[in-house]
């Protein structure tokens, strides 16, 4: 009919050295997710987000896809995160995340749903992050570490839930850039954006973790799409021998090759 993978296809998938596991309730996830576009608009919509910490890449790699393919290309909306009608969530919340975290959090969760949910101008979208890691990363951070509190927690989940629900914000691969958080430290230093001088390595540390919880080991939450591991600790000219090398698995997902 129309044309997905099977179960033993898709399971296929988990030889490769560079695939993280999966569990078998992700690939149907994943089948639905896409069934779901295929229904409503007609014809095989593909998305690639690209995963990772602060300061990894992954704007850089983004770049470098959107100046060498001619797919659509979704940076993250930090711009409207530091200015809100005039009110700049991203600092604020580094200001005081007890305070602001879940202000930011909230307005996050909006932008990311209005990033999936946009029409897309061509057969293939690659974003950065998704409303998912926003969920099980950052959410998922401050609540653990009593930043969040429970009540503000459970109404985000409620919100992400009936999202998940009855949205398409499918994905059809994760693209994780893996770094070691004393790298991301660096670039962040470097990249020297105002909000985030306060950031200490304890918290890029408590976001790998998460990350790596959530896309390596697969014990956090449900993982929406087949993950595709790129360690990203090396140069810029490495990084680009590197994308070059998996230029085909990450342009034409696994599910995707095999069911056109
Ligand atoms: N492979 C790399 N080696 C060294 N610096 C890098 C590399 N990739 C990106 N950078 C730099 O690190 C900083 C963070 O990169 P960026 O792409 O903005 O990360 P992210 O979008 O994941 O936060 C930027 O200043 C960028 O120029
Ligand atoms: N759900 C999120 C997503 C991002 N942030 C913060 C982290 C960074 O300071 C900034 C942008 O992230 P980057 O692209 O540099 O990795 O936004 C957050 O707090 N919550």
């Amino acid at each position: 009919g129309l044309g997905f993978c099977s179960w033993k296809r898709q399971r296929k998938q988990l030889l490769h050295p560079l695939m993280a596991n999966r569990s078998l309730c992700m690939a149907g996830c994943s089948q639905d997710a896409s069934y779901k576009r295929l229904i409503n608009e007609g014809e095989k919509k593909t998305v690639i987000c690209i995963e990772g910490n602060i300061a990894s890449g992954k704007t850089t790699c983004l770049d470098y896809f959107a100046k060498t393919t001619s797919i659509e290309v979704l940076t993250e909306p930090v711009p409207k995160w530091r200015n809100v009608r005039g009110h700049n969530l991203l600092g604020l919340m580094y200001q005081d995340s007890s305070r602001w975290g879940i202000t930011l959090q909230t307005y996050i969760q909006l932008t990311m749903l209005d990033q999936h949910t946009r029409p897309m101008i061509s057969p293939l979208r690659m974003m950065e992050r998704s409303i998912h890691s926003a969920k099980h990363i950052f959410v998922e951070n401050l609540y653990r570490s009593g930043r969040m509190p429970e009540v503000d927690y459970v109404v985000l989940t409620e919100w992400f839930e009936w999202i998940t629900k009855n949205t398409d914000v499918s994905v059809d691969l994760i693209v994780y850039l893996q770094t070691s958080p004393e790298t991301c430290y660096e670039r962040l230093k470097n990249r020297c954006r105002e909000e985030e001088k306060i950031i200490a390595m304890e918290y890029l540390e408590a976001i790998h973790q998460l990350y790596e919880e959530w896309l390596i080991k697969q014990t956090l939450f449900k993982v929406p799409s087949p993950v595709l591991v790129i360690p990203a600790d090396n140069d810029m000219q490495k990084m680009i021998e590197k994308y070059e090398e998996n230029r085909d698995r990450i342009l034409t997902p696994y599910n995707i090759q095999h069911c056109l």
